[in-house]
């Protein structure tokens, strides 16, 4: 569900026709909507309310200021895998001691600024990187609170878009070795051992991988409370799906009862971090067609966005749903490619879609609110895209497009 609704034929964000948002603010233009972010992180929280839990934004998928601080104000979490994205949630009002550090290759000196500002949990992800925290801890006089990653090897064969939770990913420790590097953790004076963390990979529209790694992860915190180590929350990563096209991912109230009844009467605190789930079909990208042109094997339509403001498409070959703001614009109805400017032949937004189509019309890509501007580039000198959130009837610019002089304003020629 989202807010991104046809009244009549025009396309409106929430209150607001989004062409009057392309009149005030240009195109390519990201638009996201207030409501639906809200609406979208109260389901997980509602659906978690039985037990403590703490809903982790995952703020690679938006990290709009404006986003997090829309968050922040709901008490949110943030799940954050650089110094960049804390201080980013820190200055959007985000509470540090919400703040969940993920990543596999995190530096001396975020460490030592997570510390600093007191975050809730590390999630360590091999052993040089636990024995680097404790070595930071030290110098700084305080106890680093930690999870470890582990890797719960969920089954590919039957599972075989799952990508980060096999035992040939870079992410996390093995689940068998884990209980060493717990006893090790358990060991060390600067550690806290805090909780078991796993993520096992996005875009999941299933419930079943979930349920098989919290088994593994169950099993774990039993082996690991038998030689007295004792944790106090399970943090499930993100990774549930969105319809993007024509998918069925459970529902944050589905996935919740699902781990409910695995969990019985385990008390452990839950801490998730979703990302895609809160922020994808929260936003738009909208975008103008430039030029309509037919070719002996293909009809393009050449748009004013590319792959360096969207580049799901060119990256994974995903697929999101490309719907005009108009609906009766009276142009040519044929199975377009919507094309970007950019010299890539992958450079595209969709392929053979079925739309009525002008030269000027304007075009909605659904579900871009997740993974759209946070993966945008500067590529061929191209100025990103501006963000406008919309709030029931009004719209706000909470970045303003690039201009092409200030790319290279901090370049510098040899004297
Ligand atoms: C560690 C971690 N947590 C959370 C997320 C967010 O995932 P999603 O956007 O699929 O919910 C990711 C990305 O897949 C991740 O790598
Ligand atoms: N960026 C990816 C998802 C990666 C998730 C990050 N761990 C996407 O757009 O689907």
């Amino acid at each position: 569900m989202d807010h991104f609704n046809y009244r009549g034929d025009t396309l409106y964000a929430e209150d607001v026709p989004v062409a009057d948002i392309a009149e005030r603010f240009g195109t390519p233009c990201y638009i996201y909507s207030r409501a639906t972010l809200e609406r979208h992180w109260h389901a997980f929280d509602h659906a978690f309310r039985g037990r403590p839990h703490l809903i982790g934004f995952a703020v690679k998928a938006n990290s709009n200021l404006a986003v997090l601080d829309v968050l922040a104000r709901l008490g949110s979490g943030f799940d954050i895998v650089s110094v960049g994205e804390l201080e980013r949630v820190i200055s959007a009002g985000g509470d540090p001691g919400r703040i969940i550090f993920s990543g596999v290759g995190k530096r001396a000196d975020e460490i030592r600024r997570a510390l600093t500002v007191g975050i809730r949990c590390f999630n360590v992800e091999s052993e040089p990187e636990l024995e680097r925290i404790a070595r930071i801890a030290a110098e700084a006089g305080v106890q680093a609170p930690v999870s470890l990653r582990v890797n719960p090897d969920v089954d590919a064969r039957s599972h075989p878009y799952i990508s980060t939770g096999l035992r040939e990913n870079k992410f996390g420790i093995d689940i068998h070795a884990a209980e060493a590097v717990y006893r090790r953790a358990a060991s060390l004076p600067q550690i806290r051992v805090a909780g078991i963390d796993c993520h096992i990979g996005s875009q999941l529209t299933s419930l079943s991988p979930f349920l098989d790694a919290l088994e593994r992860v169950l099993a774990l915190a039993d082996r690991l409370h038998a030689q007295g180590i004792d944790i106090g929350h399970l943090d499930l990563g993100g990774g549930l799906g969105i319809r993007y096209t024509t998918e069925q991912p459970p529902e944050p109230a589905d996935y919740a009862e699902a781990l409910e009844h695995r969990l019985a009467d385990r008390p452990y605190e839950i801490i998730l971090e979703p990302g895609r789930a809160i922020a994808g079909n929260a936003g738009i990208l909208l975008t103008r067609v430039e030029y309509l042109k037919p070719t002996a094997t293909h009809h393009f339509a050449i748009v004013d966005a590319a792959m360096n403001d969207l580049l799901r498409p060119a990256l994974y070959q995903a697929e999101q749903e490309i719907v005009p703001a108009r609906r009766d614009s009276g142009g040519e109805s044929r199975d377009w490619d919507i094309v970007g400017p950019v010299c890539e032949t992958g450079d595209f937004l969709g392929k053979r879609r079925r739309l009525t189509l002008a030269e000027g019309d304007l075009l909605a890509i659904r579900s871009s609110g997740a993974y759209g501007f946070t993966m945008s580039s500067n590529y061929n000198s191209r100025p990103r895209a501006a963000e406008v959130m919309v709030d029931g009837e009004r719209m706000h610019l909470v970045r303003r497009r690039e201009t092409p002089r200030e790319l290279f304003a901090d370049e510098m020629v040899l004297p």
